[in-house]
């Protein structure tokens, strides 16, 4: 279970997130959406350990997580991915994950590697260069291969969908539930396409400058008057 308890993040004197508290279980996939800017990357970040909360705490399974080292969130199973993707340049697909393992639980085990890269369809990519080898879809998979390679129990998701055309959101979105059955993961995703975040997500949590405005089922938050007002400025539907 991740805990978030009044988060508050401020850079200088810009407030990125105010007073932001939620929590999800590792059973859940939830969505986290909000136009530019509404501080979605520093909440992973915030989660991630890449920033500092100026107020708040981070929980995940009762383990406060605030004052602890980048990488025992790792160790206490929480995983993430880039928006750009980030391969160890020089190293191959297989290495990377290799690396991967090591920051996770300091073990590396070629089997574990092996069912993570044929799950994520890497199989035959395996020996080739992560920095040059691959196209955008590929490096997306490495991406969140990487991230399983560590052994969460879950899973932020940055824009992993971002750039692809519609069958490879498709595939992405199908994989992602999938991997969610499978590995018994729970994921928090950014992800701007509706259409993708109503059809992976059983909840979906709405930033607007930094605050929390709205959480529920996809149907409803996409209702949300407040909701709609923060991506178009006036009342009406979010169009999928
Ligand atoms: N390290 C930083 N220093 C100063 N300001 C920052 C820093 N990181 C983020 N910000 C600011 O905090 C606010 C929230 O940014 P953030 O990247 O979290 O938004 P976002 O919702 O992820 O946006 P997008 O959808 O465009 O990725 C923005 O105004 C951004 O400019």
């Amino acid at each position: 279970m991740l805990k978030l308890d009044g988060i508050t993040i401020q850079f200088g004197g810009l407030t990125a997130l105010k007073d932001v508290s939620f929590s999800m279980g590792t059973d859940q996939v939830v969505g986290l959406v909000g136009p530019n800017g509404a501080g979605k990357t520093t909440l992973f970040n915030a989660i991630s350990g890449l920033v500092k909360p100026t107020h708040g705490k981070v929980e995940f399974n009762g383990v406060e997580l605030g004052r602890k080292p980048l990488y025992t969130r790792a160790r206490v199973g929480i995983g993430r991915t880039f928006q750009i993707p980030q391969p160890m340049h020089e190293l191959t697909v297989r290495e990377n994950l290799v690396v991967a393992q090591r920051f996770g639980h300091g073990k590396v085990d070629q089997r574990r590697i092996d069912e993570i890269l044929a799950f994520m369809d890497l199989s035959a990519q395996a020996g080739r260069d992560a920095a040059s080898g691959l196209a955008l879809q590929e490096l997306k998979r490495l991406e969140v291969a990487k991230a399983l390679a560590t052994e969460p129990r879950l899973l932020l998701l940055d824009e992993v969908l971002a750039g692809l055309e519609t069958n490879g959101k498709r595939y992405f979105t199908a994989k992602l539930a999938e991997l969610h059955k499978a590995f018994k993961i729970g994921i928090l995703i950014i992800e701007h396409d509706i259409e993708t975040v109503s059809t992976l997500c059983d909840r979906v949590v709405v930033l607007n400058f930094g605050r929390l405005i709205a959480d529920g089922t996809p149907d409803a938050v996409f209702r949300d008057p407040e909701v709609i007002r923060s991506y178009t400025g006036e009342p009406g539907a979010v169009h999928a």
